[in-house]
């Protein structure tokens, strides 16, 4: 029977059935972070356990690190830090601590460091541990508890998801990236959209993306609600891995870990890539989004009474009209940085915007590369000068920073930010903050305008 890669990558990795109908899954490598992993480690104490196998973990700082400069801005961070270092040395589990060049956000690191191999079964106590899937292996996020059960064990209790299926066939328009892309499949499936569900990425727009643009699309496939993404890895994917991947890894077979032709999924959708515009966030979630030459939503008709409280709550939060142009939006900050859009890629995509030209006056502007590797091989290509000369801050540490202001980079309270990151939520990059989610290089556009802007028409004058 032909079977999705979800079910392929579970059948391969199943234990055994438990008699509650669960299953129990190997975890063939695990990442910690310092935030979601101190309680874990508590716990194996607690319990005399040790770790059953070191080499199949990996912990990385990446949460709460400042990156203005290494030294940590504050006591209560200091202790993550110096406490994720010490279990690790404890359990000889590889750490990738501040100032090591591997470091960095954790998603960015593993594939940079050829950690990821297509056909792996990769958790990690965050949610964006889908990016993984770019590479057609199966990634997902933990809790704690599990954190604790996959050390001990390198296995964990797994419910089988429902599948889905998102077709985007068709070619992009100018300025149209891979977070477009990811925009506008999480306004058609819906903000919880996918909850329950692992959902597959297909068609001609997902196979002409590189690696970086998979894996945007995969990592931002969380905010669907789902808890896996998926992409058959094809030659790109082979090539890549291949080419990085780490002596450990290379034992891992080539086995084709794609979608049987005719496999059933229990939802489908498909979108047409050349209807995909340049897209920004307009609201406090991630699905509300618009055209960057559209406009603010109105209250119109058939909404619920719940939809009209939705959309006045947004707007009141975010200190918009409806109906007003995108464009006329002022910004007061522009962030590109995030496991979502901080690759080398992107950092190239907003330089290319940003050459020659200047940041806009009063607008704080900020990148922070996605790991201590990606900002010097940006370094090494002369991007922190084009950087720099916009008038950006090129932050010298890696990090999530301001993706969720966990660090010393939060934005104030009605401060308004065109943003590269993930996620919009009230509060999300400070108390009150206004996030609009959108591509790097829109970002860029924003910054140089002072004001939302399509990206569309810098590449005109430019080109
Ligand atoms: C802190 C962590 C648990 C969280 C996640 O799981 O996604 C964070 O990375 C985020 O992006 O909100
Ligand atoms: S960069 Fe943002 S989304 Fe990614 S792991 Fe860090 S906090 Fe979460």
């Amino acid at each position: 029977m032909s079977r999705t890669l979800y079910d392929k990558l579970v059948d391969a990795h199943k234990v055994c059935d438990l008699p509650d109908g669960d299953m129990l899954i190997y975890v063939d490598f695990h990442i910690m972070n310092e935030y979601t992993s101190p309680q874990a480690f508590s716990g194996l104490d607690q319990k005399g356990l040790n770790v059953w196998r070191p080499e199949a973990h990996l912990a990385v700082i990446d949460h709460v690190n400042a990156t203005r400069q290494r030294d940590p801005h504050d006591d209560a961070s200091k202790l993550l830090i110096e406490n994720l270092e010490a279990n690790c040395s404890k359990h000889g589990i590889a750490f990738y601590g501040l100032g090591d060049q591997r470091q960095g956000i954790e998603h960015v690191v593993v594939p940079e460091q050829g950690l990821v191999v297509p056909g792996m079964l990769i958790a990690c106590g965050d949610s964006h541990t889908t990016t993984y899937g770019a590479y057609g292996a199966l990634g997902f996020g933990i809790g704690t508890s599990e954190v604790e059960h996959v050390l001990a064990t390198q296995t964990l209790r797994y419910k089988r998801l429902k599948t889905m299926q998102v077709v985007v066939d068709g070619d992009l328009g100018p300025g149209v990236t891979a977070k477009d892309i990811i925009m506008k499949v999480v306004q058609v499936v819906g903000a919880g959209g996918a909850n329950g569900y692992a959902v597959e990425f297909a068609g001609s727009a997902i196979k002409t993306q590189g690696m970086a643009g998979r894996m945007t699309i995969c990592n931002m496939a969380v905010e669907l609600g789902a808890r896996a993404a998926l992409m058959d890895a094809d030659d790109a994917a082979y090539r890549m891995a291949a080419g990085r991947a780490h002596s450990d890894l290379l034992h891992f077979d080539t086995e084709e870990w794609s979608a049987d032709p005719g496999a059933k999924y229990d939802k489908v959708f498909h979108i047409d890539a050349a209807q995909i515009a340049p897209l920004i966030s307009w609201g406090t979630s991630p699905d509300q989004s618009v055209p960057i030459d559209g406009t603010v939503p109105v209250v119109t008709r058939d909404m619920t009474p719940k939809a009209r409280a939705a959309l006045d709550r947004a707007l009141t939060y975010m200190g918009l009209v409806a109906g007003q142009s995108v464009q006329d939006i002022p910004i007061d900050s522009a962030f590109i940085g995030s496991c979502t859009n901080s690759r080398i890629e992107d950092l190239r995509a907003a330089a290319s915007v940003l050459k020659g030209r200047k940041v806009a006056e009063g607008v704080n502007a900020i990148v922070v590369p996605g790991s201590t590797f990606t900002r010097m091989q940006a370094e090494a290509e002369g991007l922190d000068q084009v950087f720099r000369e916009a008038g950006f801050d090129w932050r010298p540490e890696s990090g999530c920073s301001m993706c969720l202001a966990m660090n010393d980079d939060i934005a104030m309270d009605g401060e308004r930010l065109a943003s590269s990151t993930n996620r919009n939520f009230e509060g999300r990059q400070g108390r009150g903050a206004r996030t609009h989610l959108m591509s790097p290089a829109m970002v860029a556009a924003a910054a140089i305008s002072g004001h939302l802007a399509d990206v569309r028409t810098f590449r005109t004058e430019e080109g």
